[in-house]
């Protein structure tokens, strides 16, 4: 049975439902979360999370993939203009099922977003990147009507990240201090020893490939325009393989 708010949800959704958007708020039991967070960016929000997903949930989304894995498309955000342009993303995904694993997966994402009832989780895909892959520049967010639905967040999330090169570049974010804390664990760092002062100028955060890892960001201003600081890339593989799990929630901007 769905809450009272699960229905406002849907009802708010209108004709948008379909089978790919789901709120995975089934009684599922579920292990207790292990991750860390660090917050990259306030405005918009970026949090790192270090141990998303657990060694084992990891080993069995590769698992479950393996045979599902097809030519990543792209789309304008129209259902009627997807197409694989290897020009824009070399890379195969894959539409995972929904087994208890990764439903607790759905439940963690919703969880770490306060449970909100207006948001709708896309049907978790992964996808999987060999040497010469990537994804080029890109909005995870549609241009359009500032209220109507849109994906508000995003957790890009290294399921497997045995590759060299594959960073996830943010030109647009202020790098953050990197002398300080744990942050060269998990961004790419320039060698900059002594040029402290610089740092306040300094734009741009790659993230490694780092299995397990993830980054959670909001697509959309509270006013329901799309961050531009929200551009992104998934660097080439340079030898090796990277999977990645893409989650991403849906609703309209801060209500
Ligand atoms: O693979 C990456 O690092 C980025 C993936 C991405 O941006 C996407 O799938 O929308
Ligand atoms: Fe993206």
């Amino acid at each position: 049975m769905l809450s009272g708010s699960r229905n406002d949800a849907l009802k708010f959704r209108g004709t948008q439902y379909n089978a790919s958007l789901i709120a995975s708020d089934e009684p599922v039991s579920c292990p207790t979360h292990n991750y860390n967070t660090f917050v990259v960016s306030r405005q918009p929000l970026i949090i790192y999370i270090e141990n998303f997903l657990s060694p084992e949930e990891s080993k069995h989304l590769l698992d479950i993939s393996d045979d599902k894995f097809e030519p990543s498309t792209v789309t304008s955000g129209n259902p009627d203009d997807v197409s694989i342009r290897e020009n824009i993303r070399v890379s195969e995904s894959a539409l995972l099922e929904r087994d208890d694993i990764v439903r607790c997966i759905e439940h963690r994402a919703r969880a770490f977003q306060g449970w909100n009832p207006y948001l709708n989780i896309e049907r978790l895909r992964t996808q999987r990147y060999t040497a010469g892959g990537y994804y080029k520049h890109h909005y995870d967010w549609n241009e359009g009507p500032q209220r109507s639905e849109n994906r508000i967040t995003t957790f890009n999330v290294y399921v497997q990240g045995d590759c060299e090169g594959g960073g996830t570049e943010f030109p647009r974010i202020k790098t953050p201090d990197t002398k300080k804390g744990r942050w060269c664990e998990f961004l790419e760092c320039e060698d900059n020893s002594g040029e402290g002062e610089e740092l306040e100028e300094r734009m741009g955060v790659t993230f490694k490939a780092i299995g397990g890892n993830a980054i959670f960001w909001e697509n959309l201003s509270p006013d329901g325009t799309g961050y531009e600081e929200t551009w992104h890339s998934g660097m080439p593989v340079k030898s090796g393989t990277k999977v990645g799990l893409n989650i991403w929630s849906w609703g309209i901007a801060r209500r």
